[in-house]
């Protein structure tokens, strides 16, 4: 259906743009859920509003949350404007919950329905069928929740709540997603007993965003041990108690700010990515490393970050087990740098939204490129590339990532684009605006918004 593919535009000059990046996925899904827990009606300002926060919010409704737009601004609150007013209230089923494809949602929203009163059925697209979810299947059934899921440890399955969980100890091997501990922890406060979660296995992925469900726990007033402040390895503990109802702003998403800097290193231009804070616990501020290392370099300004390329790209040789998610654009930079790469410490991305690694070898290898599959990873050797038809496997980030090899290489036609909404819902137009625009449009965002 050639009508929907989307010819990826090449940049003609060196980018130079300022850029505003929708909200942090990872944080505005957190934050649903805690204001959905709290115990006062609370604030998610500057929300992503995308397919899987979407996914996220009709979820909590489908359990009694309201979850109301509001254009009501707080004065002196950073990003004080349009958000989303969460207002708690008894969790209650029936209710039947799509989870879509979102990792997030099928993962965090089962301890939640553990809490309602009332069957809970939960199902998604076919691909969240296959998509670990056993560990918090056993985990919470370990900590008294009843859950018919047909022996299959996957979805579709559904949580019979009874209003509570006794919670306490549990074990659960989270090797193939640190989601399995962050949806086991941000629910944890209101279970009787609290939860301790000890993880046995291989080591767990994205410790990042384990730290962004510790962080936000703390924030919301939970009392938690985790191993990186001095706690027992692979130890997670959150105290029993009431979570309070606050007023959040989700910062811009760094992981979906990859393809924007991407640009910058490959066209040898710049680009400021607004609000980019200067402390955080997501796993896209490592992008300034990876990509100072592969031949740019990072500053922060007042507006925000800057990134500016040389046009020299470099091969890199990186383990990216904790940030995954960085993956696909990351191994396009290095599809067309001027040194083989390796990309390691990535098994576990063979079950995220597509098997990446498989995906990924197989659309580069078709534009000309020489790939292969390593046990965990990626081996990239840069060939000279050509255009030709991109398949994203309904995959945001294969989709970001064709966009950019786009950038540099003619011709490449991009399947499903309209993919790139499960979290970066305007993306062909913030594109067209980043090589269209000399200059950024004006800062529409206050700078103190930051830290
Ligand atoms: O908790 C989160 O918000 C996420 C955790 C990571 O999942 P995995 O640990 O399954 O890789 C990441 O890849 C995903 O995009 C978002
Ligand atoms: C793995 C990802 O998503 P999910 O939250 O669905 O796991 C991702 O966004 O890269």
């Amino acid at each position: 259906m050639t009508e929907l593919h989307w010819p990826a535009p090449t940049a003609t000059d060196p980018v130079d743009a300022v850029v505003t990046v929708p909200g942090s996925k990872s944080a505005t899904n957190r934050a649903l859920v805690l204001a959905a827990l709290a115990s006062q009606p609370g604030y998610v300002r500057r929300p992503l509003r995308s397919r899987d926060s979407l996914l996220m919010a009709e979820g909590l409704r489908a359990l009694g949350i309201g979850v109301e737009d509001t254009l009501n601004s707080s004065s002196g609150v950073a990003g004080g404007g349009e958000a989303w007013r969460v207002l708690p209230a008894p969790l209650g089923g029936p209710a039947g919950i799509d989870v879509g494809n979102a990792g997030t949602v099928m993962r965090f929203l089962p301890p939640v329905a553990a809490l309602a009163d009332g069957p809970v059925h939960f199902d998604g697209d076919p691909r969240s069928h296959e998509r670990p979810l056993g560990g918090v299947i056993e985990a919470l059934r370990a900590l008294g929740a009843r859950i018919e899921d047909g022996g299959r440890g996957a979805l579709p399955m559904t949580v019979h709540g009874t209003g509570g969980l006794v919670g306490g100890t549990v074990t659960v091997d989270a090797s193939s997603s640190s989601q399995f501990v962050s949806a086991l922890l941000l629910s944890g406060a209101r279970f009787q007993h609290g939860v301790e979660v000890r993880h046995v296995g291989a080591p767990v992925p994205s410790l990042p965003h384990i730290r962004m469900t510790v962080e936000m726990l703390r924030a919301a007033g939970a009392q938690v041990d985790a191993p990186e402040d001095g706690g027992e390895p692979d130890v997670w503990r959150v105290a029993p108690g009431a979570l309070l109802g606050r007023d959040v702003v989700v910062e811009p998403d760094l992981s979906n700010a990859a393809p924007f800097l991407a640009a910058a290193l490959l066209t040898g231009g710049t680009v400021t990515v607004r609000d980019w804070p200067e402390r955080t616990s997501q796993p896209g501020d490592e992008l300034r490393d990876l990509f100072t290392r592969m031949g740019g370099s990072a500053e922060f300004t007042a507006d925000g970050l800057r990134f500016t390329g040389t046009g020299k790209v470099h091969g890199i040789d990186a383990d990216l087990h904790a940030v995954g998610e960085l993956t696909p654009v990351v191994a396009a930079v290095a599809l067309l740098a001027d040194s083989p790469s390796i990309l390691s410490g990535i098994a576990h991305l063979r079950m995220h939204e597509t098997d990446r690694l498989a995906a990924l070898a197989r659309e580069f290898n078709a534009l000309g490129g020489d790939v292969s599959e390593t046990e965990d990873g990626l081996r990239i050797t840069p060939r000279p590339l050509h255009g030709g038809v991109f398949h994203t496997y309904e995959d945001h980030r294969l989709a970001t990532a064709a966009a950019v090899i786009g950038l540099v290489v003619p011709g490449v036609e991009v399947e499903n684009i309209a993919t790139t909404a499960k979290t970066l819902p305007d993306f062909p137009d913030l594109w067209a605006e980043l090589l269209g625009a000399k200059e950024g449009p004006p800062t529409a965002a206050p700078t103190s918004g930051k830290g």
